[in-house]
């Protein structure tokens, strides 16, 4: 009885609500363990419910929605649906993190970061990115097998840590590297603390992390290391204060800058390797792409950084970016929870329900976008349909980080296929298991046939 598809009965989305307390926590649980990807879980209820579903996992009341109009009210109305992610996300990501942050406190937290990422800071990052991307091709040798997920990770790694605290020593990096996987790694985790639980070692790698940012705070306050221009430098100059936007809290700055260190990483690793690997199996694409870089190639990237408006001049492989993520949903739902009941698609919401925009179901609509199974990065701009396309989100909790975002793809885009030559050795689409975001299991390894000298 338990199982019984309710909704008939009382306008409540329809779904299986599974075993008592538990509900489908296990079957939760085992598609995070299967190298199908977390989201079959999602998509099989899909398929069989419709666009609005109802399930429970951890106790608790899940119901994934799928509609662009419905997608529109939800990330609009932040005093009626606020951000919610499940408890091992939010105790890893930390309370003061604006990810987890509820309405008010969010305001002021996203007021004061959205400072740092001005026009100003996004030229000199990307100047930044590009710096370390070709050091980075000067040691891939012909011959050799590259792993796509594995460097693009390492670079974005560096970026991050360079532009968030100014990092650059090689040792720190790879432990920060390491740590920010750990802790990776338990997001999805049962949140169990128990010396052998991944979450447990999440937390230690959180703490492990703290640790540093609190050293490098302390260092900077007691005149130990001084000329930092970085993110952290600015929120503990906080200049912001002076213009009426609150100081942060050191808690605050910390948690922030490691929301940014993970934000920042994982998420466009894994864009850029499933974007390779799109392009990879389009020659069409790829020809045309090609077309369009060498042409900005000619035009001074060769012997110079790209520079923003290098890339404001790359209108088809922005498409390829803007496609890429859509077919690729790296982050594939949007979590909120009902702070008051409501009607949804016709059903009844109850208070303290989690609310997730399926973004990847929206992503693969056919009613949405044409062959949506079809790498078509012309089908940009005439299916950009209002809420058709979520893959930074949107409202007051978009992605802070977007167009940081964008440009990375379209740098490593350049740099890549203007000066490698490579064959794929595992095009296998298996999906990484017990991964937030969606990643390759292979990493994408290529073999390198070629690279070019880079003399910037
Ligand atoms: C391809 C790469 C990226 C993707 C796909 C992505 C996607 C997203 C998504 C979907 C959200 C949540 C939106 C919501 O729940 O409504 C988000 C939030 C956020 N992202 Fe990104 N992101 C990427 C890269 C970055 C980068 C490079 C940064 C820079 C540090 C960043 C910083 C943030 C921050 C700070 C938030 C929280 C915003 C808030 O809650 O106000 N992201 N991102």
């Amino acid at each position: 009885l338990w199982c019984r598809n309710k909704s008939s009965v009382s306008n409540i989305p329809p779904g299986n609500q599974g075993l008592p307390f538990l509900g489908e926590t296990l079957q939760f649980m085992a598609a995070i363990n299967n190298t199908k990807g977390v989201y079959e879980f999602v998509r099989a209820r899909r398929l069989q419910y419709g666009k609005c579903f109802k399930t429970k996992l951890f106790g608790e009341t899940h119901v994934f929605i799928s509609s662009t109009d419905s997608a529109k009210v939800i990330l609009n109305k932040e005093g009626k649906f606020s951000k919610k992610y499940m408890k091992s996300i939010a105790e890893l990501v930390g309370r003061d993190s604006l990810l987890c942050a509820a309405h008010q406190h969010h305001k002021l937290i996203r007021a004061s970061l959205f400072s740092l990422f001005s026009t100003h800071s996004l030229s000199s990052f990307v100047q930044l990115f590009d710096s370390l991307l070709l050091q980075a091709i000067t040691t891939w040798k012909s011959g050799s097998v590259l792993v796509i997920q594995d460097e693009t990770l390492k670079v974005a790694c560096k970026a991050m840590c360079k532009m968030l605290i100014s990092i650059e020593n090689g040792y720190e990096l790879e432990t920060m590297q390491n740590e920010v996987a750990r802790l990776g790694e338990a997001m999805l985790a049962i949140p169990v603390r128990l010396p052998w639980t991944r979450f447990y070692k999440g937390l230690q790698a959180r703490k492990r992390i703290m640790d540093i940012l609190e050293k490098t705070i302390n260092e900077r306050r007691s005149g130990i290391a001084t000329s930092h221009v970085d993110f952290l430098q600015q929120l503990l100059d906080n200049k912001l204060h002076e213009d009426g936007v609150p100081r942060l809290t050191d808690t605050e700055i910390k948690d922030n800058i490691l929301t940014m260190i993970i934000a920042g990483q994982d998420t466009i690793a894994n864009a850029m390797t499933w974007m390779i690997k799109f392009v990879d199996e389009n020659p069409l694409v790829f020809n045309t792409l090609m077309k369009e870089q060498l042409e900005i190639e000619k035009n001074g990237s060769r012997n110079s950084y790209l520079t923003v408006e290098a890339l404001n001049e790359m209108p088809y492989a922005s498409k390829v970016v803007k496609e890429a993520l859509r077919k690729a949903s790296v982050v594939q739902w949007l979590p909120r929870v009902a702070l008051e009941d409501c009607v949804i698609e016709g059903y009844k919401i109850k208070k303290g329900w989690n609310i997730n925009i399926d973004a990847r179901s929206i992503h693969h609509d056919p009613t949405l976008h044409n062959d949506p199974s079809v790498f078509n990065p012309s089908r940009f701009p005439a299916e950009s349909k209002p809420y058709s396309f979520l893959a930074f989100g949107m409202g007051g909790r978009a992605c802070l980080g977007k167009n940081m975002a964008k440009a990375m793809m379209l740098v490593f885009l350049h740099r890549f296929i203007t000066n490698c030559k490579w064959k794929v050795i595992d095009s296998d689409s298996s999906i990484q298991k017990r991964a937030l975001f969606t990643k390759l299991k292979s990493g994408y390894p290529v073999h390198l046939i070629s690279t070019r000298d880079v003399t910037t």
